[in-house]
């Protein structure tokens, strides 16, 4: 028996709803597996299923919650693909059909109409069980689920458009995020994350069957993608088809406007993209020769279509044809290669994924050459004086081994965010001597970035030296949203160099000049920083070992809710502090007094506290709280007091986690075997309010101590666990970027990194 009829009878057993789930769920299969038409006035309400089982559960139900007899009877019938079995549930007699649409709510008794989207009674269930039913009924009645071993997808076809979207906004809920999308003219919602699709399987009670989904997926990855080609006929294949013919035309067109003038790598893939319309990108790779990966191919079309329309555009400045606007190449590979990573065995997102990305080898012998190496030293200063200066020690093994080869080696980096403008407290002349001071040698710092300076400086290297431009951002076309503008500003960084190299992990989220578009202009790789960060953060993100417990905290909560939303869907549990956690009390009804909050987000963490509910996830709140008359400024006398989580004075503000919470935060944080922490959990630069950012990071410690891997991320984080004392080697990692270990950790595609592909 195939899985997907497996999956549909464990969940046409279930039976032990109450009336109401009954009810929601037997709707759905109406809504989703019937057809209503009239027959002399009286309606005639006819459910089609592929499963028995669907079927004699709805017949049951019709009886049971809404006392009306309905007909079974099976369709068999022979089509193309052999007999085809169906079965039938027919409510018709004695006028019952247009009772039972007035029951449900199917039938709109204001319009007389029947209703597009699932009844109002429905919609407006907050019961979660409710939710549940409605996702089941939709899926015994028009639910699909990839084989295991194929490529993951788990997909419903709704009859209109309002009733798929009443099933995303249902997903949402169960807190799983789901997508709607037009195929052969039907609509239908599709989810092809692995885990999400896991999730929402045991959501609406297919227990056993999702546990054996997964499992059997692993055992069959490998001759899923050996099948991959001949199974052409599954709706992944068909959604990539799609975008592999919007690609061939972008790369037609590419070659169309650049002639002879493509560099042969480009070509080549190029070229394969055109010989094999249907292939996946990850079989182009397999047809390149040398093979090379599906990261790799995608990076080499995508460079394709940038150069194309970089020349386009030169030539429309010039006058020679006319522009013709080619910036969507670029969104369109990017939809091309997601799709692709919805292909994969598992169905899921680019950091579920190992990432391919060249390396320093890759670059060859850099004897004599000029390396420019983009690093982020985007480092907490007081004053000119570095309070923390891991970002640049994280650095060094990068730029030794250039220097070691023989390299010329220039560094760019930003500081802060100057807007464009030179902003002297955001001069790096503080960094310049202290990466001097660890590396033993005088760096220069350049005045500017691609000016005078910096040529004359750069011309002035001899092999081994190192010299530091200055800030990138002071230029306003390094940030700039004009992509023409950026890659010709990038042009002149190239100059400086012969090749680039990519070190600022921290910056990799960001699509700016000197981390992404320079990348077009010079052979490039990524760095041992780059490298050592995106091995350590796949761990928690490639099958990572269970439980997983992400601790968020910090001041940026807008920023990170958005993180909760999607870990409510990966992490098994979610220890909230910091800033961030007082929207969180608010939301349960507590007093919050002046602490920060978010008003405008209450909604939204309300849902997250109910999704996680919902979904097993464990949140973790504190109980108790240390509070402040304000928050810490100049000499005003600091009075720090522990008070009850739901019960924070209407005058004073949270500051810190308490001595009970403390305790708490460690003991899920030791109980796990994959930890990641971004955020501290209070001021924790002023001592009085340290205490519970010291307790986490002692949670990594000892959980590292334990066997689990342990992750530190994001800037301020990091340094509260070097400025508190800790060992760095008491933390499996820690994670130079801030922004971009949270995108990482999401599944997010970040650009820095797909250009090293
Ligand atoms: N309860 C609180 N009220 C106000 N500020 C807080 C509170 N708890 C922590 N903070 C502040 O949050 C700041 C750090 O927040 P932030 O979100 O920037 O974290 P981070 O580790 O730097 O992450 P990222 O690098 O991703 O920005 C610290 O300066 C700390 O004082
Ligand atoms: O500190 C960081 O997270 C990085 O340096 C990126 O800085 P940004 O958020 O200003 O781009």
């Amino acid at each position: 028996m195939a899985l997907i009829d497996e999956v549909k009878n464990e969940l046409a057993a279930i039976n032990d709803g109450s009336p109401s789930a009954k009810r929601a769920q037997a709707t759905a299969m109406i809504r989703f597996g019937g057809t209503i038409h009239l027959v002399r006035n009286q309606a005639v309400v006819e459910c089609t299923f592929d499963s028995h089982a669907a079927a004699s559960w709805l017949r049951q139900a019709l009886k049971e919650v809404y006392g009306r007899d309905a007909e079974l009877y099976r369709i068999d019938s022979n089509t193309a693909n052999g007999e085809v079995t169906r079965h039938v549930v027919r409510v018709f007699k004695n006028g019952s059909g247009n009772a039972l649409l007035r029951q449900t709510g199917l039938l709109d008794l204001r319009t007389s109409r029947i209703t597009r989207g699932l009844p109002p009674n429905i919609i407006g269930n907050n019961d979660i069980a409710a939710i549940k039913a409605v996702w089941r009924g939709a899926f015994l009645a028009r639910g699909e689920l990839s084989d295991p071993g194929k490529a993951g997808y788990l997909e419903v076809a709704c009859p209109m458009s309002e009733t798929a979207l009443a099933l995303v906004g249902m997903a949402r809920r169960l807190g799983v995020q789901v997508k709607t999308r037009q195929v052969r003219n039907t609509e239908r919602v599709v989810l092809n994350d692995a885990f999400a699709i896991e999730r929402l399987l045991t959501n609406m009670g297919a227990v056993h069957t999702a546990r054996e989904w997964s499992g059997k997926r692993n055992d069959g990855e490998s001759r899923g993608k050996a099948n991959r080609l001949a199974n052409f006929d599954d709706a992944n294949m068909r959604r990539s088809a799609k975008a592999a013919v919007e690609a061939c035309a972008k790369v037609q067109h590419a070659f169309k406007i650049l002639g002879d003038d493509i560099p042969e790598n480009l070509r080549a893939a190029g070229q394969l993209r055109l010989d094999h319309r249907d292939a996946t990108l990850e079989g182009l790779g397999r047809l390149a020769d040398p093979p090379i990966t599906k990261d790799a191919i995608a990076g080499r079309i995508r460079r394709l279509l940038q150069l194309a329309a970089k020349v386009e555009r030169q030539r429309a400045e010039q006058g020679d044809v006319p522009h013709t606007h080619q910036e969507p190449h670029v969104e369109s590979v990017q939809a091309s290669n997601t799709s692709t990573h919805a292909m994969n065995a598992h169905g899921v997102s680019a950091q579920t994924e190992r990432i391919t990305m060249k390396t320093l080898k890759d670059l060859g012998d850099l004897k004599g050459k000029r390396v420019l190496v983009r690093a982020d030293f985007n480092v907490p200063l007081d004053g000119t004086t570095i309070t923390d200066d891991g970002r640049i020690r994280a650095a060094l093994p990068t730029i030794t081994t250039l220097r070691n080869e023989g390299a010329k080696v220039i560094v760019m980096a930003h500081l802060g965010r100057p807007k464009g403008k030179v902003v002297p407290e955001l001069s790096l002349a503080p960094v310049a001597a202290r990466l001097g001071e660890l590396l033993g040698i005088t760096v220069p710092l350049a005045a500017d970035t691609y000016g005078e300076d910096a040529q004359a400086k750069v011309a002035a290297m001899s092999d081994g030296d190192v010299v530091l431009l200055e800030n990138v951002r002071f230029n306003p076309e390094e940030t700039s949203k004009d992509e023409a503008e950026r890659a010709a500003y990038a042009k002149k960084i190239a100059d400086l160099g012969d090749a680039f190299v990519s070190d600022g992990f921290g910056v990799v989220h960001r699509a700016q000049g000197s981390n992404y578009d320079v990348a077009a202009d010079l052979p490039a790789a990524a760095g041992l920083l780059v490298e050592k960060e995106v091995t350590a953060l796949s761990k928690a993100t490639v099958n990572p070992e269970r439980p997983l417990t992400v601790v968020l905290g910090g001041s940026k909560v807008s920023d990170k809710l958005g993180v909760i939303e999607n870990l409510l869907g990966k992490a098994n549990r979610l220890v909230i502090g910091g800033g961030m956690v007082y929207t969180f009390l608010k939301a349960q009804g507590y007093e919050v007094g002046t602490s920060l909050l978010e008003e405008d987000q209450l909604d939204k963490v309300k849902s997250y506290i109910e999704t996680a509910k919902a979904n097993g996830v464990e949140l973790v709140l504190p109980t108790d709280v240390v509070v402040n008359a304000g928050f810490p400024a100049g000499d005003t006398p600091i009075n720090p007091e522990v008070v009850p989580a739901d019960a924070i004075p209407a005058d004073r503000m949270g500051l810190d986690i308490g001595p009970e919470s403390q305790k708490l935060f460690h003991d899920a944080i030791v109980n796990s075997k994959t930890v990641v922490w971004n955020g501290p959990m209070g001021v924790f630069e002023v001592p009085e309010f340290a205490a519970g950012t010291r307790a986490v990071a002692q949670g990594l410690v000892d959980a590292t101590a334990a066997g689990a891997f342990t992750i530190v991320g994001g800037g301020d984080s990091a340094s509260a666990v070097r400025n508190l004392g800790f060992p760095e080697d008491g933390f499996s990692h820690i994670s130079t970027g801030g922004g971009a270990s949270l995108e990482f950790l999401e599944g997010k595609t970040l650009p820095g990194l797909s250009v090293l592909e």
